[in-house]
């Protein structure tokens, strides 16, 4: 009896022995467990500084390259103004994707891309003229004049200047291919009008294309340029004197620029498409396409 007693006080004492043991364990794994989500919320406050660190450099070189940073600091960053810098310091300062700081700064070193329509009346040399910007621009030899026949479709042309990718679309200028021209419109950032300067008999017609051009309410605050081409041929009126034939009225309204120069020689083309780029970088029809662009990657 009392063999059968100590017994059962032996097995009671193991169990409660047992009992403590796993209490102990439980209580140490938990340490170990609370221990791990110590580190690892050690690591993520580590991580979400370091985030913050960067968006906040971010928002202030962004900042730096807008118009508060000269007019604040006396710096101007070269190259880095206008919408570029208004769109850094939207993505720094959390307007961008929710995909962290990798995807801002993918959007942030990857060139503006802007569209510029080539306009004109037929034979006024926008084919030409894409063939020698692309020649100019990408160093390589374009079509031979003779090669270039009259456009019937779109041709298309892209070139990367140190800042900006730019594509053209030049389109046919005959009369009954100019409908076409407005499909393109919605989508264009700027307009190069190109004038024979050596043909006094199609002003009139340039005239009355580009004032429709103008007019149109999907080209508004399209900066143009006004490229009077042809000029190293002797009949060619100057810039000044087209402006006078011309006589736009609507002109006010937009940016643009009388670039004389010519499709052959290259002259003008580069200081054109200088003037252009830096408006377009500045243009609120810019900052509106590129919002619109934005929002339909979203979607
Ligand atoms: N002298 C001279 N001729 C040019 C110049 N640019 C173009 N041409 C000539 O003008 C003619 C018409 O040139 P295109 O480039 O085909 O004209 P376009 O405006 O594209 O004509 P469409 O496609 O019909 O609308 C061609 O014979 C060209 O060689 C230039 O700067 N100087
Ligand atoms: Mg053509």
């Amino acid at each position: 009896m009392a063999r059968k007693f100590r017994r059962e006080i032996e097995r009671e004492r193991r169990t409660l022995a047992a009992a403590w043991e796993e209490s102990r364990a439980r209580v140490s794994r938990s340490r170990v467990v609370e221990g791990c989500s110590r580190v690892s919320l050690k690591k993520k406050k580590k991580k979400s500084f370091y985030a913050f660190a960067i968006d906040g450099a971010w928002a202030v070189l962004g900042l730096m390259c807008s118009s508060y940073g000269p007019r604040y600091t006396g710096l101007r960053i070269p190259h880095c103004h206008g919408p570029f810098a208004v769109r850094m310091a939207h993505l720094s300062l959390g307007g961008g994707d929710v995909n962290g700081p990798s995807q801002k700064g993918k959007h942030v070193f990857s060139k503006a891309e802007f569209h510029v329509l080539i306009l004109g009346v037929h034979k006024a040399g926008k084919t030409t003229l894409l063939e020698k910007v692309k020649s100019i621009y990408l160093k390589e030899e374009g079509l031979p004049h003779d090669r270039i026949v009259p456009t019937v479709g779109l041709n298309i042309g892209r070139i990367e200047d140190a800042n900006v990718k730019l594509v053209f679309w030049d389109l046919g200028g005959q009369p009954g291919l100019r409908t076409i021209w407005e499909k393109y419109y919605e989508e264009a950032h700027a307009v190069i009008y190109v004038i024979d300067s050596a043909a006094a008999s199609s002003f009139e017609d340039a005239k009355s294309a580009l004032e429709k051009v103008l007019h149109h309410e999907d080209l508004q605050g399209a900066p143009l340029l006004i490229f009077a081409n042809k000029q190293e041929l002797p009949a060619a009126v100057t810039e000044e004197e087209l402006a006078r034939h011309l006589h736009l009225k609507e002109l006010d309204e937009r940016p643009y620029m009388f670039q004389a120069g010519s499709a052959y020689d290259g002259t003008g083309i580069k200081a054109g498409i200088d003037w252009l780029v830096e408006e377009m970088e500045r243009s609120k029809r810019t900052e509106v396409l590129m919002a619109r662009t934005e929002t339909a990657e979203k979607i």
